[in-house]
């Protein structure tokens, strides 16, 4: 593997699920990451992947290395051929040259606008970390992805022990437009479960096609929980009308009532979530929710030992 930046930069992703696996089933801590230093970039805000991925860095050996680059460096240029007479003082391939320079590694978070689709699904600001990195690249969710946390969610599905699943992608409620990252993601990976997969939203929240096809999809969420035996909930913005909410009459949020209907689901969200919004507290706090943060850290360590394997 020589950047894990999708699905597609795994060679074996079953491999890998099973490598996370074994982390929860038995943690353990090497030296291979000895005298290298895995950079972290983060262009928006992150509790469990800034945390999870330090420690799984220094329980590989690792120096981390952190650089909010919204809050304590310039201000990135990511145009090419702009003249830099504004507000901009620093050019993402110059940020980016000089960054992995001190790294063996290099993390990155980059955002999606919710306004320029072609730009966020072209992924041009991770694009431009691929490109100038000296250093393999590792995603901590970009514009329209998400792999470190499908790659949890998948070997927290195989570890619940439930033979061939009827695992539901439900929409849920959100005060704010979100990115279609995690969910995209979530469909990209999901593929490797032997997993019966559903897919619940309102009318007006397709997915793209890219991600969504193949998929059973219903907009019926009550029909969908019914003999579901794992409920994986969020929210993301509208992908044809590009970052929209469009209104929804039913009342998406995740209840005890709701899950009732399924075969005694666990619940899983990537978290941070919105309490009483996206699910009820009686919902959250019966959950796999801190489960899936803490094997955040297995994903992570499995990932950067891979990558490190064939530095
Ligand atoms: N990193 C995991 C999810 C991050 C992001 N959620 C958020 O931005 C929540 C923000 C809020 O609750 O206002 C998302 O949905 O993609
Ligand atoms: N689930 C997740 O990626 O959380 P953070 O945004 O806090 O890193």
């Amino acid at each position: 593997m020589k950047n894990f930046t999708s699905i597609e930069d795994v060679p074996n992703p079953k491999g890998l699920i099973q490598d996370v696996i074994n982390l929860i089933d038995q943690s353990n801590h090497s030296t291979i990451g000895k005298e290298k230093t895995l950079g972290m970039v983060f262009f928006n805000p992150s509790l469990r992947t800034r945390l999870s991925t330090q420690k799984a860095a220094q329980n590989l050996g690792m120096e981390v290395i952190v650089l909010n680059i919204d809050k304590d460096a310039w201000n990135v240029e990511f145009e090419d051929g702009t003249t830099m007479d504004g507000d901009s003082q620093e050019h993402i391939r110059d940020a980016v040259k000089v960054i992995s320079s001190y790294c063996d590694l290099l993390a990155v978070r980059t955002f999606a606008s919710l306004t320029n689709r072609q730009q966020d699904y072209e992924e041009r600001e991770l694009q431009n970390f691929l490109k100038h990195s000296s250093v393999p690249v590792i995603s901590m969710e970009s514009a329209t992805l998400h792999p470190l946390q499908s790659l949890t969610d998948m070997a927290t599905i195989v570890h619940t022990n439930i033979p061939k699943p009827k695992v539901v992608l439900s929409w849920a409620p959100h005060p704010k437009p979100l990115p279609q990252a995690v969910a995209n993601s979530f469909l990209e990976w999901v593929t490797e479960l032997q997993a019966e997969v559903v897919v619940a939203h309102p009318k007006g929240y397709e997915l793209s096609e890219k991600f969504a096809a193949g998929y059973k999809v219903t907009h019926n969420q009550q029909e969908a929980f019914k003999n579901a035996d794992i409920i994986y909930a969020k929210n993301w913005s509208s992908y044809s009308d590009y970052g929209a909410r469009p209104a929804v009459e039913e009342n998406w949020t995740i209840t005890s009532e709701l899950m009732q209907k399924t075969n005694q689901a666990q619940f899983m969200h990537c978290l941070p979530i919105r309490r009483n919004v996206v699910a009820t507290d009686a919902v959250i706090d019966d959950s796999l929710v801190y489960q899936q943060a803490k094997n955040r850290e297995y994903a992570a360590q499995a990932v950067i030992k891979n990558l490190l394997e064939v530095l």
